[in-house]
């Protein structure tokens, strides 16, 4: 069902490759093991048969070239080293999201999730949280998810490392019965070798080579061991050249495999319909997360207060300023005067509470998106075996950070406005304002789609927040010939522009216009709308660019 020819896999600036020639087939409906001293290239062999990694050579299912790995979608299942699920789901919840995922009728899903509950044996435990089970148990959720798309071949990449004997042996019975029962095949990475009879084709990967292939027994003969647990003594006896050249002839177990015979691929439920899964799905998970709850709403409510605490020294300037450019007479000459005198002051102020306003809401955008994919990429990758398609994945992210950023921006620009008595349309600001922290939160999500790690993405976001506050050129003069090069990227400089221009009828301006040592053009807030816009929107094509990439961790 399952074969390859001449995989080679490289890893980028390594003349060795980490998987070398492999060409094998699987034995259909049947119990395959792979085994290998760690780091041999077994889990690396899975991958590439899958097109999960970058490869040369060629790989089947059925005898039809697999192009992609989202051709495998509903026909191959893995289940990876590593459990894919959120902890802080419960295991009834993590069924039946990967069977929402991957099945368009849901009606059937509460009696699906059930029924596999109940041959992965984990029924009692349905409510528990995924945090909370056992090494078994999540052992078998891993197993219970795969089992989501009903593959007919599985791949399960050491799910009985690291148990007692009887777990192992309870995983191993359950596997078996996948394969008799059900038909499945299933291949499986193993690092026990006491546990080889329950298989019925070994093969052996040694220094990223396929060194041999057989049952268990003829496995014994061919290294002349009298039991499994002497393979690795004898391999490193006589090293990888000699295994090679004694290697057995490969059995085609895939000779006849018909495309015809290839199963149809079940009909994934629309892209409306798994982005709106996904979404109820992280919406339950940020009310779950205590801590990041906790982070989120600190900074939401924290920060708008921490502006208004800057501002209240010079609360009264601001709210005379704030009066519109409509007086006469004496009235207006007393009004001149103070004007000049205060003017000077609460320009400053202004200008540096609005740009703090706006550099506050980067720093939440990047809070807001940069773990965001990073953080659950196999998870991810794992559901796109699945079914789910990565556009969809990229604009449920795209929706539910937008969505906390657009509440953060219009809380910031009502609750600063409310105190400080701020001239202006509160539309016009609460766009603006929501405009920095939305497209802040897609370009810090652009990164988080494209650094496999959490952390890489989060620091580079840090660091983009950090030159906001210079780059912008607002308080700290930039050289002439950097400010237009730099400003087109810099986010908080449109929302600290088109903010100020909302004001533009009002002495505050004026203010800020005769203080400023020489003025210059601002953008409008319709024009800062724009960049910003544009921005944003370029952030959402890289989101795109890296929920397309192929990223394991
Ligand atoms: N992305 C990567 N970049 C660099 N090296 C890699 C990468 N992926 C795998 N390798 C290296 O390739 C080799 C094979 O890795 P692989 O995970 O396939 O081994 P394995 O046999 O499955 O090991 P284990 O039994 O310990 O899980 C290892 O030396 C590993 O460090």
């Amino acid at each position: 069902m399952l074969s390859c020819k001449n995989l080679t896999v490289r890893v980028d600036g390594s003349a060795e490759p980490i998987l070398s020639d492999a060409t094998l087939s699987f034995k259909p409906h049947a119990m395959n093991a792979v085994i290998g001293p760690s780091g041999c290239g077994k889990t690396t062999l899975l991958k590439a048969m899958m097109r999960l990694v970058e490869r040369e050579g060629k790989s089947y299912f059925c005898g039809e070239e697999i192009l992609s790995s989202e051709s495998l979608s509903g026909r191959v299942g893995y289940a990876p080293q590593f459990t894919c699920a959120h902890p802080k789901l419960t295991v009834l919840e993590a069924i039946e999201g990967a069977l929402k995922i991957g099945e368009r009728d849901l009606s059937k899903i509460s009696t699906r999730a059930k029924k596999i509950l109940k041959i992965i044996g984990l029924e009692a435990h349905s409510e528990k949280f995924i945090e909370s089970l056992s090494g078994g148990q999540l052992r078998r959720i891993g197993l219970g998810l795969e089992l989501a798309a009903d593959p007919p071949a599985m791949f399960c990449d050491e799910v009985t490392s690291g148990l007692d004997p009887l777990s192992e042996n309870a995983i191993l019975d359950m596997l078996k019965k996948f394969c008799g029962d059900g038909g499945k095949t299933v291949i499986c990475i193993i690092h026990n070798l006491a546990k080889l009879e329950y298989f019925d084709l070994v093969t052996v990967v040694y220094e990223g080579h396929v060194v041999f292939q057989g049952s268990p027994k003829e496995l014994n003969r061919h290294f002349e061991i009298d039991s499994p647990l002497n393979l690795y003594d004898a391999l490193n006896a006589k090293g990888v050249k000699y295994w090679l050249e004694k290697r057995p002839p490969l059995e085609d177990f895939c000779a006849d495999c018909d495309p015809k015979s290839l199963p149809s691929r079940p009909p994934r439920p629309s892209a409306a319909s798994q982005i709106f899964t996904l979404l109820m799905r992280r919406f339950k998970l940020f009310f779950r997360d205590s801590g990041y709850l906790l982070l989120t709403m600190a900074i939401t409510f924290g920060f708008p207060i921490v502006v208004v605490i800057f501002a209240f020294g010079g609360l009264p300037q601001i709210r005379g300023l704030a009066l519109e450019r409509s007086l006469g007479g004496v009235e207006e000459l007393r009004e001149t005067l103070r004007f000049s005198i205060e003017a000077a002051q609460t320009s400053t102020l202004v200008t540096g509470l609005i740009l703090f306003q706006v550099v506050l809401l980067t720093l939440m955008g990047s809070n807001n998106s940069a773990r965001e994919i990073a953080a659950e990429r196999n998870l991810y990758e794992k559901e796109r075996l699945l079914g789910l398609r990565p556009w969809a994945y990229a604009f449920s992210k795209i929706i539910f950070t937008s969505i906390i950023a657009l509440f953060q921006g219009v809380w910031m620009c009502w609750f600063v406005k409310f105190i400080c008595d701020f001239p202006g349309s509160f539309l016009v600001q609460a766009a603006v304002l929501s405009g920095v922290c939305i497209s802040m939160t897609l370009v810090c999500l652009a990164f988080s789609a494209l650094f496999s790690s959490p952390d890489k993405a989060n620091i580079v976001s840090i660091y983009l927040v950090g030159f906001q506050l210079p780059l912008s050129g607002i308080v700290l003069a930039l050289p002439e010939c950097l400010k237009w090069i730099c400003r087109p990227l810099i986010n908080s400089y449109w929302g600290w522009a088109g903010f100020m221009t909302s004001m533009k009828d009002t002495r505050l301006y004026d203010a800020f216009v005769q203080t400023s040592p020489s003025y210059e053009w601002i953008a409008k807030p319709s024009i800062a709308l724009f960049a910003l816009a544009v921005q944003g929107i370029i952030g959402i094509a890289f989101v795109l660019k890296g929920c397309y990439q192929k990223k394991w961790n």
